[in-house]
């Protein structure tokens, strides 16, 4: 029988699951990466942190969130090449953290670069190349609601794509072109409770496989 102590030694030496959360504008993505973040902390005992892109903190991100407050305009290719730089400069401190064994539960991140550019018109194929070599989540649940339900949630109509048509669109993507057999789709449609609660039950049965599978890259 293995001792407590022998247990927590084997847990500190696994390394940390990526757990991404994608989806529309005002789907609740945020609400659910605090809800999995304090599940993980709290109830597995887990180190664990929150992340989400755009970083806006940083010099790229600042750009970026000029763009998106209305502040500047740019070209639709350079400005996806720098939502995916933000991503790239944050390669390195990903895989430190999973490699030390701290789990990261991610707002957004590639999937949401192609699909806002792609909804634009431009091509999936050159919007996803980009992205190639970057650390792949373990677990993408995608968040799914209708656009209209969506829209009558809090604050929304702020930033550049907060408008229904174009949100339409991005919902077309992630679901027509993006979304793969592995990824969780979660009805996002019910009390924060009811979502988390799935959430969680998927993360606590998927812990132990995915701990010990290596960190993959998106190709
Ligand atoms: N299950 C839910 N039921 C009702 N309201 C919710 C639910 N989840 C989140 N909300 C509310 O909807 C709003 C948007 O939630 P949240 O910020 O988590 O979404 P988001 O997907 O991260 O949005 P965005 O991508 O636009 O930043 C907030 O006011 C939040 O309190
Ligand atoms: C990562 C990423 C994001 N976007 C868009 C999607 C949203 O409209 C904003 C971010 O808003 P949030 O409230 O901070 O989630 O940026 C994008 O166009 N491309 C990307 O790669």
């Amino acid at each position: 029988m293995i001792s407590i102590q022998e247990d927590n030694r084997m847990n500190i030496m696994k390394r940390g699951l990526f757990i991404l959360f994608e989806g529309a504008d005002r789907v609740g993505k945020s609400t659910q990466v605090q809800s999995l973040t304090n599940h993980i902390s709290n109830s597995r005992n887990l180190p664990t942190k929150s992340l989400r892109f755009p970083d806006r903190t940083t010099p790229i991100g600042q750009i970026l969130n000029q763009y998106l407050q209305n502040a500047t305009n740019m070209d639709d290719r350079a400005l996806h090449l720098l939502f995916s730089s933000n991503r790239w400069e944050a390669k390195d401190s990903i895989l430190e953290l999973l490699n030390s064994g701290t789990n990261i539960v991610v707002d957004r991140y590639s999937y949401s670069g192609v699909a806002y550019t792609a909804a634009k018109g431009i091509d999936v194929d050159w919007c996803y190349s980009c992205e190639k070599g970057l650390p792949e989540p373990d677990i993408v649940f995608y968040l799914s609601m209708s656009t209209e339900d969506a829209t009558k949630r809090g604050d929304y109509g702020g930033e550049r794509y907060e408008k229904v048509e174009f949100q339409m669109k991005i919902k077309q993507i992630y679901e027509e072109k993006l979304k793969r057999p592995s990824w969780k789709v979660i009805n996002a449609n019910r009390t924060v409770e009811e979502v988390s609660n799935e959430i969680n039950q998927i993360f606590d049965s998927e812990l132990e496989s995915l701990q010990k599978k290596p960190i993959g890259t998106l190709n």
